[in-house]
């Protein structure tokens, strides 16, 4: 997979080059490109936004940058990326949303500041490409530049090889399947004791069904506590299924 990430702040995303993504990157898996919108302005200061029309606070950010990077970017490859924009205003980001972008060859990512892109710059692409408007959540940032990380980290966990053999990515919380709708329950290592506090008796057990169980109990334990608004969702039969297919 090709990432694009056009920003005017490039190290913001030095995060990129470490831990999961970094190794990633090292690895050949993913070719990551980050570029300063900066480049493709022309005037002294290197501006990249205005007064918005209409009024109101805030600044916009300009549409020529945009338009002069996404053609300099997208026309330097063969085929189509999918766009993603961060924005407060857009669709959630899901797992669900992170599998389907984890299966596209390329993304290119504009983050931006101020008070958002010129219009215009999502319709020209919009007509031209796949262009998805991604909220990580309902709060406000500065900024997309931190949704990005988000969002790349999330997708390249997904992407084949990526994660070690030793784990595994269909147990998340939130993945398809049988924990689409569930949250993971609590997880223990050694020492079997620490500071008077044991380990629950069925994970010493051995017992694979019962251990399954208990986890599966555990999920719904504590998917019913933090998020009521999945529980009504979650599939207890799903969940069986998927034990007996382990
Ligand atoms: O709050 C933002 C500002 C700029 C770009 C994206 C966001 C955002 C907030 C939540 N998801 O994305």
């Amino acid at each position: 997979m090709r990432l694009d990430v056009v920003t005017i702040f490039p190290e913001y995303l030095e995060p990129l080059n470490v831990s999961l993504v970094g190794k990633a990157r090292a690895r050949g898996q993913l070719d990551v490109r980050v570029h300063d919108l900066r480049e493709w302005t022309h005037d002294k200061h290197n501006t990249v936004d205005d007064t918005p029309y209409g009024g109101g606070p805030g600044m916009v950010m300009k549409p020529e940058p945009w338009g002069e990077a996404l053609d300099a970017v997208i026309d330097s490859q063969e085929g189509d990326p999918v766009i993603v924009v961060p924005t407060p205003s857009g669709k959630p980001f899901t797992q669900q949303l992170a599998v389907e972008l984890s299966e596209k060859p390329w993304l290119v990512f504009t983050p931006a500041r101020y008070e958002g892109i010129d219009r215009r710059v999502i319709e020209e692409y919009g007509d031209r490409v796949d262009v998805r408007e991604v909220s990580i959540g309902d709060y406000v940032l500065a900024g997309g530049e931190a949704p990005v990380l988000v969002m790349v980290e999330a997708i390249a966990r997904l992407l084949p090889g990526v994660l070690g053999n030793s784990a595994s990515h269909q147990d998340d919380s939130f993945a398809p399947g049988a924990m689409a709708d569930l949250l993971e329950g609590p997880v223990y290592t050694k020492p079997p004791e620490w500071r008077g506090r044991g380990i629950p008796e069925v994970l010493l057990s051995g017992h694979h069904g019962k251990i399954a169980r208990w986890r599966r109990d555990e999920a719904f334990r504590r998917t019913d506590r933090n998020r009521p608004d999945l529980i009504e969702r979650a599939d207890p039969a799903a969940f069986d299924k998927k034990d007996r297919e382990t």
